[in-house]
């Protein structure tokens, strides 16, 4: 059993699901949609550095997949101690060392730095050119939290789902997406309450501040999920790309115009124009380009 909201009919593993300790990583049979999940529902999901490594292989698995679209991070449940569900709860406390999460209980990887690379996930995420919708079943807490604020879309349970930033009771803080882009997307004000109050938001009130898109009762929730990438998948994956890195670039800086530029440049490689400049070189003689316009 993966969880008790996930259909067996409607997914097959990926060849990597045998390889992953904390995550599991399925295909859906009928559309190009890829579910990654939490795989820790005693400790609430909370990710270890192992995880985090498994999260990354799995997402960049997923990006080189021509035929995927959609990626579903949700987190796989009940709890088998009280039943709880959660998305995820962030960086496990019981293996913070002084530098970071430390790779505690792997002996090959025990005398590694302590790491902090879910921040190098938040950006694969970022920048991975499918759409990723975070699908909450429980508690989105702390480095969880920020998760679903990277994530491009949320969809959430009606009855389990809660949200709440515990960093400053730990003594953490994610000072980039996770609150920075967090107000971008809920405001300045409700962003500092997030963090510097910690309240609890349900399902509904977390849709009401814009933070997520969509609250529907728990047991559809990972139909509606599977649905959400049908439609996905049914779109343009070049105009879907351009979108996802058009909303990024403002917000992305200089990578955001890199991002978006590396795709403008993939799509000028295949005009023959672009060919012309290339074969031009390779037959060492002078480019051709009369026939092509400059276009207005
Ligand atoms: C998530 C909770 C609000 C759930 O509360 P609830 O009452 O429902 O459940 P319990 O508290 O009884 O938890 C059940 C069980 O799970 C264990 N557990 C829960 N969360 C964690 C966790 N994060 N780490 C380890 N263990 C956890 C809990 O101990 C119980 O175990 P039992 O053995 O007693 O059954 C509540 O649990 C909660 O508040 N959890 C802590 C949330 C938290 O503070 N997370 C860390 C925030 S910091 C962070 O995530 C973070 C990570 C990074 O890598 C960063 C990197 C760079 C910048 C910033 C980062 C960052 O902020």
């Amino acid at each position: 059993m993966v969880s008790d909201l996930f259909d067996p009919a409607q997914w097959e593993p990926t060849a990597l699901n045998d390889e992953f300790r904390d995550i599991t990583y399925h295909r859906a049979v009928d559309s190009g949609t890829v579910r990654i999940a939490f795989d820790r529902p005693d400790v609430r999901n909370a990710f270890r550095p192992g995880t985090v490594d498994e999260l990354y292989d799995a997402l960049d698995h997923a990006k080189r997949q021509t035929d995927v679209g959609c990626v579903l991070l949700t987190g796989n449940g009940p709890s088998s101690k009280d039943g709880g569900w959660a998305f995820c709860s962030g960086g496990d406390q019981t293996i913070r060392g002084e530098d970071g999460y430390q790779y505690d209980g792997d002996e090959e990887r025990a005398s590694e730095q302590g790491r902090l690379h879910i921040l190098e996930v938040q950006r694969l995420i970022r920048h991975i050119p499918k759409v990723v919708v975070c699908v909450v079943p429980g508690w989105a807490v702390g480095g969880g939290h920020s998760l679903h604020v990277v994530c491009d879309l949320t969809l959430a349970s009606e009855e389990h789902a809660k949200f709440l930033q515990t960093d400053p009771d730990v003594a953490s803080y994610d000072a980039g997406f996770g609150s920075a882009y967090l107000a971008k997307q809920i405001g300045q004000k409700k962003a500092r309450e997030v963090f510097f109050l910690g309240k609890t938001y349900s399902a509904a009130e977390a849709a009401e501040m814009g933070m997520v898109n969509e609250v529907v009762p728990h047991e559809e929730l990972e139909e509606t999920a599977l649905e959400w990438g049908r439609r996905i998948n049914s779109k343009s994956p070049t105009a879907m790309r351009m979108l996802k890195y058009a909303f990024n670039m403002t917000d992305d800086g200089m990578i955001g115009q890199q991002v978006f530029a590396g795709e403008a440049t993939r799509l000028g490689y295949m005009t023959d124009e672009a060919k012309e400049g290339r074969d031009a070189f390779v037959e060492g003689r002078e480019p051709e380009f009369d026939e092509f316009p400059w276009h207005y």
